[in-house]
């Protein structure tokens, strides 16, 4: 019998990354590997870099590291506690043919760390599931950029393939709607929130396959044209969401959070979640379920910004309650999920 080839199936999780510590030269650090990626920012590099490394950045790291303060735990940073935690919980159910390895696109763990210690377990090859449920050039793409720039310098390059999107996959909504039935047994709520993070129109006009996406109602079906726009699969994932839930259109409202740069240059995917909860109280809604389903953990964009920002919005607005629905975390549905993905890939 011939001597079989076969070996260990490696995985690598990578999520998006987050300061070594919340004081202001980690985050200083962080945010400069972040903004001048030119995925993120997509400006020319000679502008970029002078511009975010000398301007942008020093004045936002102070700030975003008082609100790092806020987040941080015993564990440290939610996005990377939860991530490992995953990376435990998916390796023990893949058992011993697996090798599963975790990795952040800016700083640590760092990806090159992570490729490395698959490279030296000789896995026969590498199936790279970014937690991005929802493909954005900005997130996903930049990851997959990373890791092709790192693999392609071995020697031996591995064959690789990548899980894109799993903005519609079965056990990352199932698990999205047990969490919010939870919350919704608790108490009745008037209206139901999906917050996205938000990216520029532009990215999303540039991804646009043969001009098919003009942000309109062209996101509306999610289908073969607009696979990876990114405002369609938002509006995929909360439509399946909410069908789980057993809610109809006119009892939520997709919006996108988080832009970085004045809207009046550059518009960011709207509405905005900031400028819709705000009315919210006058028309009666007064308990508002959000959801933050462009996230697979607890993070600084879910327990802050949504979580206690926009809570205080809508409390000054007149609003009674606010209510966050936590992250996946490391909720055994989601668990099972990631494990599905990786079976079926
Ligand atoms: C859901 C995927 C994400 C996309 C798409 C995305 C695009 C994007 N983000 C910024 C700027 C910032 N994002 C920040 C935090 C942050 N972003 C994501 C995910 C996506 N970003 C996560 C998971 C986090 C939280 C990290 C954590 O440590 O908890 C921040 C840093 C925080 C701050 O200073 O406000 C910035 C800045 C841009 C410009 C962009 C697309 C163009
Ligand atoms: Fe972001
Ligand atoms: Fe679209």
């Amino acid at each position: 019998m011939p001597a079989s080839t076969k070996g260990r199936i490696g995985v690598l999780l990578v999520n998006l990354g987050t300061p070594d510590s919340p004081q202001t030269g980690d985050v200083r650090r962080y945010l400069n590997e972040f903004l001048t990626d030119g995925r993120v920012v997509d400006m020319p590099a000679a502008i970029r870099y002078p511009l975010f490394q000398g301007l942008v950045v020093p004045l936002r790291a102070p700030k975003s590291a008082k609100i790092y303060q806020q987040l941080w735990t015993d564990r440290g940073s939610p996005l990377l506690f939860h991530g490992l935690d995953l990376q435990k919980l998916v390796q023990e159910q893949l058992g011993k043919d697996y090798l599963v390895a975790f990795g952040m696109r800016y700083q640590n763990p760092s990806i090159e760390k992570a490729l490395n210690e698959l490279r030296e377990a000789a896995v026969e090859r590498i199936i790279v599931l970014p937690l991005f449920p929802q493909y954005a050039a900005a997130s996903t793409g930049s990851v997959q950029e990373k890791v092709m720039e790192l693999v392609s310098k071995w020697w031996v390059v591995p064959s690789i393939s990548f899980i894109s999107t799993f903005a519609n996959d079965p056990g990352f909504i199932a698990t999205i709607v047990d969490l919010g039935k939870q919350e919704m047994a608790k108490r009745n709520y008037d209206h139901i929130v999906f917050s996205y993070h938000g990216i520029p129109e532009r990215h999303v006009l540039k991804g646009s396959h043969n001009g098919y996406c003009k942000l309109g109602n062209c996101c509306n079906s999610y289908n073969k044209n607009n696979r990876y726009c990114y405002r369609a699969q938002c509006f995929e994932t909360s439509r399946l969401i909410a069908d789980g839930l057993g809610i109809t259109p006119d009892q939520y409202t997709v919006s996108f959070q988080s832009r970085l740069q004045s809207r009046l240059r550059d518009p960011w995917l709207q509405p905005y979640t900031d400028e819709i909860l705000k009315p919210f109280p006058s028309k009666g809604i007064k308990n508002v379920l959000a959801f933050s389903p462009a996230f697979v953990a607890d993070c600084l964009e879910t327990t802050i910004e949504v979580g206690e920002e926009f809570k205080e919005l809508f409390e000054e607005a007149g609003g009674d309650h606010w209510q966050l629905v936590p992250s996946l975390n490391t909720h055994p549905t989601w668990v099972k999920a990631v494990v599905d993905m990786i079976h079926q890939n």
